[in-house]
């Protein structure tokens, strides 16, 4: 990826649970630290999936973060914490409120590589904010597909699953989770209980 102004920039790599997106962020870090770059990785209270202070796939790679709040003024301690770092990672950019769009923008205009990484629909294939205006602002934007967990075809939804059933439209938004209550599926294949 090469600088396009004389400012940063913000990539943003989305798409379905399980599509790679934490991988595909760890290799672009990999590739900054080999190219002898300071790196901030940064990631929201609310998931303590891989432990307190790391990112981490579903198939067990991690790196260092920082954990910082995910909403309102909260969000700043990114920009407050930084410390001459041309590159900034966010993951699981869906856990936090719109306050990381201004984040993004500010750590850009700044003169940073900004790289954010969140699913882009919620169980209910809706858009998943803040990620779809982050999609927006974004100069480069690579959306992933999994592979369907019933059909085998590309997937791009998130299905919910409660004691193996799909999950009820009126469910909360936020329920942090892995391959015990979540799936890749198609759009053919996903399902949500409405009655
Ligand atoms: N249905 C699936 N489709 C593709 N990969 C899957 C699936 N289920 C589990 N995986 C595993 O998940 C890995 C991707 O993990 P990760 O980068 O954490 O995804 P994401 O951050 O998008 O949730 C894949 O390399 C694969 O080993
Ligand atoms: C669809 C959806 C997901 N979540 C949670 C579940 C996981 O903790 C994360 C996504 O993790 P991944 O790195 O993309 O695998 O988001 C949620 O809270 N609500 C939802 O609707
Ligand atoms: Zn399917």
């Amino acid at each position: 990826m090469h600088a396009i102004t004389n400012s940063g920039w913000v990539e943003v790599i989305t798409g379905s649970m399980f599509s790679g997106k934490t991988e595909e962020l760890l290799r672009r870090l990999r590739r900054a630290e080999i190219a002898g770059q300071e790196i901030a990785v940064f990631k929201p209270a609310v998931d303590d999936r891989y432990g307190e202070a790391t990112i981490g796939t579903h198939n067990g790679r991690q790196w260092d973060a920082e954990v910082v709040e995910s909403e309102g003024d909260g969000v700043w301690s990114i920009t407050d914490a930084m410390n001459g770092e041309q590159v900034v990672a966010v993951d699981e950019a869906n856990f936090f409120d719109e306050t990381l769009v201004a984040v993004c923008e500010a750590l850009a205009a700044d003169g940073r590589r900004v790289i954010v990484s969140g699913t882009d629909q919620t169980f209910r294939a809706e858009p998943f904010e803040p990620v779809p205006q982050l999609m927006a602002i974004a100069e480069y934007v690579d959306k992933l597909q999994a592979i369907c967990s019933v059909c085998g075809e590309p997937a791009t939804r998130n299905q919910r699953l409660i004691e193996g059933e799909p999950a009820h439209a009126d469910d909360p938004t936020i329920m942090v989770g892995a391959e015990e209550s979540y799936e890749a599926r198609c759009r053919n294949c996903h399902t949500l209980r409405r009655e």
